[in-house]
């Protein structure tokens, strides 16, 4: 669909609120979502407090917690850093770019093994791709379970990058999957900080395994 940017500009405080009003009633506007998302314009100085990188991996760092309907969080990667491919546990996934710019790449699911014996997750074939899309500043993407699975890297070598995720509903696990072998693991997600604070102790390396 194409986006469309809402007349006022906004600050990132702005848009949460708005976000919150978005999803104050039960069935969720998500096209309208994503317009909200595209009409933030990128300011580092109001997110910048969210955005901790990790030397090795991308960290992923919750700005608010939407009322319990949406997670909202900072992404944060260094140069050739990348996700897994993953899936979404069923919820919807709004990325948008604040810095840098980020390659996606779009996965059809395995086929599920269809008789028993081939229930060895090791023969379901290589993942097909379906498409690879490059997002700059500001751009907005969306994806859920129905469309596929993917990848998102930073493919720069020489700068970083940093995304706006809304995860709606907030989910704590997702799957990643082998693209050789089509093999889905359980894979929980966590945070590297929590509305701009990094506590050690309790939050452990925000991390999908490679
Ligand atoms: O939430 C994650 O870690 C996946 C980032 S790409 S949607
Ligand atoms: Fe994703």
């Amino acid at each position: 669909a194409q986006l469309r940017a809402l007349d006022q500009p906004m600050n990132l405080q702005q848009l949460i609120d708005r976000l919150h009003e978005a999803f104050a009633t039960n069935d969720v506007d998500i096209d309208h979502v994503q317009d909200l998302m595209f009409s933030y314009k990128s300011n580092p100085q109001e997110w910048r407090q969210f955005a901790k990188f990790d030397r090795y991996r991308y960290t992923r760092n919750l700005v608010d917690e939407g009322n319990g309907k949406f997670n909202l969080m900072v992404l944060c990667w260094g140069e050739g850093h990348g996700s897994a491919i993953h899936d979404h546990a069923d919820a919807h996934c709004v990325m948008k770019i604040l810095q840098g710019e980020l390659c996606e790449t779009k996965y059809k699911w395995p086929k599920s093994s269809s008789t028993e014996e081939e229930n060895d997750d090791s023969c379901l074939g290589e993942l097909e791709e379906i498409g690879r899309c490059n997002y700059k500043t500001n751009e907005v993407t969306y994806i859920n379970d129905s469309i596929g699975l993917h990848r998102v890297e930073n493919a720069s070598t020489v700068n970083p990058a940093v995304s706006l995720h809304l995860y709606s509903p907030p989910f704590e696990a997702c799957s990643i999957f082998n693209k050789q072998t089509g093999k889905r693991t359980k894979c929980p997600v966590t945070f590297w900080s929590k509305f701009g604070e990094r506590r050690c102790k309790e939050i452990q390396n925000s991390r999908m395994p490679e």
